[in-house]
């Protein structure tokens, strides 16, 4: 979507505010501009005696009073005029950032929310795929390019329009050969400004990047401190550092001498053209072809002009980084969301489950599951091995509608899953990943966050299940410990195990255990599938194992190869046969060590 268009859609319910805060800057510079026109008044016609020489608004107001003499009486209503006019600039200032602000922040906030909900409900399959450091990015210091440059700088452009405008105008009314002898060198410096960023926009990309790696390589290097120091490589982490600090700084200290360079050249030439000023000016003066009062004016709106010129340049570069950073929203909003489709149902779910020759692969790659077909009654317990790769995951992960299957057909009690909305699907599947994810809450948080509604003796009912509620019982804050960077550091299986009582918190009528007892010891991994079985019997249960005393109690046990189903039956049956299953259970037994790389 084009960015200016997207940012016009965010804008919705802000623009008016946006307008307030635009004609603020208006009236704000408006104000300024007029102060120096008093000075000028005082100066040429109630200290000397020349007439009013000012834009008729003025002069009527003026006359509107009584005319000079009642100035010249009462000097006052020119200090009042002068101080007037700063609490009105002071004012509308004021409400130019407090509105800018307001709308800026009120716009990131309905990016914010658009873009948390969007990735919300993208698909697995893109979060699989996405690389969380740039979403991140993309979610925050983009976010945050854009809310600066709506906040401040959309409202400078503002400042520097009305001030070239206002100011050219009264300008040209007071004198034009002054005027354009103001406005010689503006136009110069004004190029050479947008030039120069132009210039050196790719030095503050560098300079950008740069930091990004740097950040990187730091963000990388905390995360993995276990494996630095169990590897003893921090030397090595340290150079690597030293280096992209190295080219950080360089490529910083670059960028700050174009800079610097930049602010020379553009004082000298803004020196030039306030000396040009100057110089005519007071010949001029001097010649009495303009008074003193319009010298004055003319060097004060050349100070007042120069800086927002000057400043010009850097605004309109960084309106290219915001619309770079729009983009980089763009391009997640773009992504298509899960939503309901129409035909889909929202059925009881009891847990019947038959694939019927299903094959799937994903995007461009071979074959990952290929005419797999089997049945599963309500209730019964299927456990799933096979060598790494050979498809389990996916097997499940299709039941989830985390993707949808090629060919084939998956029915849930006779319903063709296709049909089943996918949200209302994963309600009725609990899946324990392979590998736990634990948020930085409480552990009771951390059981409860499928079921909100979860009662405290539900909690603890589910820890007991998964064997953790007197692992959690000996933390010092029990249930309310927070996990985590402030917390207790669990180990692998408390972790799998919270995330066990996470699970079937939810009552589900089909649960999934992807590889998820496999950091518990033999004893443990019993003790929670015997509580299983004892809390409710109707459960279809699929257990994905490498471990033979996991997947051996189940009724039916699936071997997977490549994809294919090359062995199907219960312990006793598989153990007869000289397949797979056997091998491996020959292996943990410790009647086979041949060095095969099987499971
Ligand atoms: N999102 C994905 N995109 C592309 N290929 C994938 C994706 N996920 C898995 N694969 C590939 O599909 C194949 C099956 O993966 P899957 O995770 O189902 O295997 P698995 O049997 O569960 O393995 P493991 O025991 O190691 O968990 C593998 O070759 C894997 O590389």
């Amino acid at each position: 979507m084009n960015s200016l268009k997207l940012l016009w859609k965010f804008m919705k319910g802000n623009k008016l505010l946006y307008l307030a805060s635009i004609l603020s800057i208006g009236i704000a510079t408006l104000a300024s501009i007029i102060n120096p026109l008093v000075l000028k008044i005082s100066i040429d016609s109630v200290i000397g005696d020349n007439p009013i020489d000012a834009p008729n608004i003025i002069v009527n107001m003026i006359n509107s009073i009584g005319g000079v003499v009642v100035l010249k009486r009462n000097l006052w209503i020119l200090a009042f005029a002068l101080i007037f006019l700063t609490i009105i600039q002071g004012i509308f200032l004021y409400t130019k950032g407090k509105w800018s602000n307001s709308a800026a922040e009120s716009i990131a906030k309905n990016i914010r929310e658009k873009l948390y909900d969007h990735i919300q409900n993208l698909p697995y399959n893109y979060h699989v795929k996405a690389e969380t450091g740039d979403l991140i990015q993309r979610c925050t210091s983009d976010l945050d390019t854009i809310r600066k440059f709506l906040a401040i700088q959309f409202v400078e452009i503002g400042r520097a329009v009305f001030m070239i405008i206002f100011i050219g105008i009264i300008m040209f009314s007071l004198d034009v050969k002054m005027a354009f002898i103001s406005m010689s060198v503006v136009p110069i410096i004004f190029s050479f400004s947008v030039i120069f960023f132009l210039m050196v926009k790719k030095a503050f990309k560098l300079s950008d990047e740069a930091e990004a790696e740097l950040s990187t390589v730091l963000q990388e290097n905390l995360n993995g401190v276990r494996v630095v120091r169990a590897f003893s490589k921090e030397k090595f982490e340290i150079e690597k550092f030293d280096e992209k600090n190295e080219n950080f700084r360089y490529l910083t200290y670059r960028l700050i001498k174009l800079l610097a360079g930049y602010w020379a050249l553009s004082d000298l030439l803004s020196l030039i053209q306030i000396a040009l000023v100057l110089i005519l000016g007071v010949y001029w003066t001097v010649n009495n072809e303009i008074t003193l009062g319009t010298l004055v004016v003319f060097t004060t709106y050349e100070g007042m002009l120069l800086w927002p010129v000057r400043q010009l340049g850097r605004i309109l570069t960084d309106l290219g980084k915001s619309l770079v950073s729009l983009d980089r929203i763009g391009e997640i909003l773009e992504n298509p969301i899960e939503k309901k489709e129409s035909h889909e149902i929202m059925p009881k779910i009891n847990g019947n489950i038959e694939f019927n020759n299903v094959s799937f692969s994903y995007e461009n790659y071979n074959k990952t599951l290929n005419n797999v077909s089997f049945k599963v009654k309500k209730g019964e317990t299927i456990a799933i091995m096979g060598k790494t790769g050979s498809g389990k995951s996916s097997l499940v992960h299709l039941l989830a509608r985390l993707y949808d299957y090629d060919s084939g057909s998956i029915k849930i009690d006779d319903i063709e899953l296709k049909n089943i909305d996918k949200k209302w699907i994963r309600k009725n599947i609990g899946i324990v990943l392979q590998e736990p994810f634990l948020y930085s809450r409480s552990i009771k948080d951390n059981i409860s966050i499928a079921n909100l509604k979860a009662k405290e003796n539900e909690i603890v009912e589910s820890a007991r299940i998964a064997s953790i509620h007197n692992v959690i019982l000996g933390f010092n804050k029990g249930y309310e410990t927070p996990v985590g960077e402030k917390g207790v550091t669990l180990s692998g299986g408390q972790k799998q195990r919270i995330a066990i009582a996470r699970t079937i918190i939810n009552d589900s009528p089909i649960l999934i255990f992807d590889d998820s007892l496999s950091a518990v010891d033999t004893e443990t991994d019993l003790t929670i599938r015997s509580a299983l079985k004892m809390r409710k019997k109707d459960v279809t249960t699929f257990i994905i194992s490498h471990r033979i005393t996991t997947v051996a109690e189940a009724d039916r046990i699936i071997v997977l190869e490549d994809g294919k189903i090359v062995e199907m039956g219960n312990h006793s049956q598989l153990i007869k046969r000289n397949g797979l299953y056997k091998k491996v259970f020959k292996i943990q037994n410790g009647q086979n060590f041949e060095k095969e790389n099987i499971v």
